[in-house]
């Protein structure tokens, strides 16, 4: 099992409670709650250990987010009547030396009838020694190496238990902890019954040292979240048209102004993709459509680390632009923002690019120097149903970019609600 705090919200890796923090953030939602809380609170054990300096107090599930707690085994599943009734109560000290644990277990946590189970005890240990060590340890975190119990009195149902915890150990990432767990007295004169002992050793992970103290394993940074965290939604624009109809210089000049606007943009076009990431594929079918795909894989990517990726490709083929497109849309799982797909179609008649011809290319097409050139001896398939239709020999260069940034802001992908 693994044993660690777990931060996975934005607004929790930034500022996660403390411990203090946390001592205030459960209210009883019950009268049984309320009087497990109460008990506990005027506990003698619990003022004795409140006296000590060296000890700090903390409920330590309440510092998981609320959105993963319901996920976690020990914060969220085994919590609630019936269960770990309330959140525990623990007592660390600053030096990783000990750990004291205080909670209520309910009635429907038993193996055999009125008695808890021993794997319930198990994982109670596991995490209550892991905490212990968690102090010593690099970056405050140790995953279970080794965990050995025995069992030595039933576990009754219904009752206070006491976890107490001692580091033995530390050499590096390794850490030795013996712990047991014992009943709390509820009478004056009664004296507390050991339950289960054991012993375990923690190891802080190597990629421990990739995060801090505070940011450790949880499963994945939702989209919304990086967008929040970014201040701007990640979506991709997909130039397409003919050689000279403008998808490059329209495409610089909206880059150009979304950064001005402090929008992370980036351009992918022939000249940083076909020279590196494609220089293996030419121009025939099969290559462009290799092409095509790869590009829209990784504009996918930037588009998910909540930048906007600007395609500009020729693109000729429907069927290739169809299979960007759903890249993106299979990668907007619900409940998540999506990755919007906005296919730019830069529209211009064959004779117009023809006359710009900056490159020389067509005239070298026509004179057959080039073969399978777009436009002259390979198709190019116009889109049906774009996003947005530009026509340069209609439009300057800013009346496009005018034109794009309008749709954007439209549908909030920038501007001020952009990340919400
Ligand atoms: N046969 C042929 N057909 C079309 N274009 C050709 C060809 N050979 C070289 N070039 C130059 O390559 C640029 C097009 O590359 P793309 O990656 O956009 O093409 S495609 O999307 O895979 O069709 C294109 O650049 P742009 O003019 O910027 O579009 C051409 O300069
Ligand atoms: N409104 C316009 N939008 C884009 N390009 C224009 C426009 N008007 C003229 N041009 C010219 O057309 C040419 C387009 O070339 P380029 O942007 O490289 O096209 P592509 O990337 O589609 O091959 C450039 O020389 C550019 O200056």
């Amino acid at each position: 099992m693994a044993a660690a705090p777990a931060y996975p919200t934005a607004a929790a890796i930034l500022s996660p409670p403390n411990s203090a923090d946390t001592l205030s953030m459960f209210t009883p939602h019950d009268d049984d709650a309320q009087t497990k809380e109460d008990f506990i609170n005027s506990h003698p054990l619990t003022a004795s250990l409140r006296e000590s300096p060296a000890l700090i107090e903390s409920r330590p599930h309440m510092k998981i987010p609320p959105s993963w707690r319901k996920h976690n085994l020990t914060g969220g599943t085994l919590v609630g009547p019936g269960k770990v009734t309330i959140p525990p109560f623990s007592w660390s000290a600053q030096d990783g030396s000990s750990y004291v644990q205080i909670s209520h277990v309910g009635t429907d946590l038993c193996g055999h009838m009125g008695i808890i189970h021993g794997g319930f005890l198990a994982t109670m240990l596991d995490e209550g020694l892991a905490r212990c060590s968690f102090p010593v340890l690099p970056f405050n975190v140790g995953m279970t190496a080794k965990l050995d119990i025995n069992y030595k009195a039933p576990a009754i149902a219904d009752q206070y238990l006491v976890l107490r915890a001692k580091t033995i150990k530390v050499e590096g990432r390794k850490a030795w902890v013996e712990g047991h767990i014992e009943t709390l007295p509820t009478e004056e004169g009664q004296q507390p019954v050991i339950l289960a002992t054991a012993t375990a050793l923690y190891v802080s992970p190597k990629q421990a040292a990739l995060g801090n103290s505070n940011i450790t394993w949880h499963p994945s940074l939702s989209r919304h979240e990086r967008n929040q965290l970014r201040g701007q939604r990640g979506f991709t624009i997909w130039f397409t048209g003919l050689s000279a109809s403008g998808k490059s210089t329209v495409a610089t000049a909206l880059e150009q102004h979304l950064l001005h606007l402090g929008v992370a943009a980036y351009r992918l076009d022939g000249d940083n993709v076909r020279f590196g990431l494609n220089k293996d594929l030419g121009f025939s079918e099969k290559d462009r459509n290799e092409n095509i795909r790869r590009i829209a894989e990784v504009a996918k990517l930037f588009a998910d680390s909540s930048t906007v990726a600007l395609a500009s490709f020729i693109s000729p083929y429907r069927a290739d632009r169809q299979v960007a497109r759903d890249l993106h849309t299979n990668a907007s799982p619900a409940g998540d923002d999506g990755l919007p797909f906005i296919e730019v179609f830069v529209d211009i008649p064959l004779s117009e690019a023809e006359k710009r011809d900056p490159k020389g290319l067509y005239k070298k097409a026509r004179a057959g120097e080039i073969k399978d050139f777009t436009g002259i001896s390979a198709p190019y398939e116009a889109p049906e149903s774009p996003e947005i239709t530009i026509r340069t020999d209609k439009l300057s260069v800013e009346e496009c970019v005018i034109k794009i940034a309008d749709y954007l802001r439209e549908r909030d992908l920038i501007g001020e609600n952009k990340a919400n």
